[in-house]
């Protein structure tokens, strides 16, 4: 059975402006897109931080490098993400949907480098019983730095060749990677592709925006589309809305 990795981008669920906001028009649809996707096949979905977690991260002075020791702001960050996660996990269920909540904070963990360790047992096993596994952005445990933010795009590489995925995909405000002039580009093998196009995020996103989105996901080794809440369908049909990123 075919095996999707699904990432819904903070900035499609949520009003990334507005303070715990979902934004339910975009929730709606994208959770349209996973119903239909888990109807014909397994499905894991991965949603980022939007207006949840990335204001209480920025709050805290956390990032994916700078970390906390502070026990509260961990919890506060965790909690609003968990939050997001509940109403993802609502609006998936009313559509039929077997979905399962994966906390990072509570499965995986930063080595001192940097590198992430996410074990797959519990995702694992719930795809094999027939559950669709929703994982979050979060803050996690990292070695000599207390805890720092995981993105939900760095789940997404994992999760992809961990799992062993057959097609990735990123939904994202933006239509797809956009050229200078603001055209989609329609594939990037090298971060040279794009780079002078690439900035970061235009709202408080502690992750790093676009230009890291692009530098994962040539790291995968299989191709990932990333593709705004228009091109849901077509990458449900199995097409290839928007940019598709192959890594060497
Ligand atoms: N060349 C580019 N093409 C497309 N988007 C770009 C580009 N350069 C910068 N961006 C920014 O990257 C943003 C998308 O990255 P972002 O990390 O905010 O997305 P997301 O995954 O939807 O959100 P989140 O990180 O909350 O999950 C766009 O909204 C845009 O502001
Ligand atoms: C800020 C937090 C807690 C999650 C960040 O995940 P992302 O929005 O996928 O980058």
């Amino acid at each position: 059975m075919s095996l999707v990795v699904l990432k819904l981008g903070g900035s499609v669920v949520t009003d990334k402006d507005e303070p715990e906001t979902v934004d339910e028009a975009g929730l709606a649809a994208a959770a349209d897109a996973v119903a239909s996707l888990a109807e014909s096949g397994q499905v894991v979905v991965v949603h980022g931080g939007g207006s949840f977690g990335h204001h209480h991260a920025a709050d805290h002075g956390v990032s994916s490098e700078t970390g906390t020791h502070d026990a509260a702001g961990v919890r506060a960050i965790h909690d609003a993400m968990k939050r997001l996660n509940d109403a993802v996990l609502d609006a998936l269920s009313e559509r039929g949907v077997a979905a399962l909540p994966v906390h990072p904070l509570s499965a995986g963990a930063r080595k001192e480098d940097g590198s992430l360790s996410l074990p797959l047992a519990a995702t694992e096993t719930m795809l094999a019983e027939g559950f669709v596994p929703v994982l979050h952005g979060d803050v996690i445990a990292h070695a000599g730095e207390g805890a720092t933010i995981v993105s939900g795009d760095d789940l997404v590489v994992s999760l992809a060749s961990g799992l062993g995925a057959d097609r990735v995909g990123l939904c994202s405000t933006v239509p797809g990677v956009l050229d200078t002039d603001g055209e989609v580009i329609p594939e990037i093998t090298a971060f040279e592709d794009a780079a002078e196009a690439l900035g970061g995020s235009e709202s408080t996103d502690v992750t790093g925006g676009m230009a890291a989105k692009v530098r994962k996901l040539l790291a995968l080794g299989a191709p990932a589309h990333v593709f705004g809440p228009d091109g849901l369908s077509a990458f449900v049909a199995g097409e290839s809305p928007g940019t598709v990123i192959r890594g060497e």
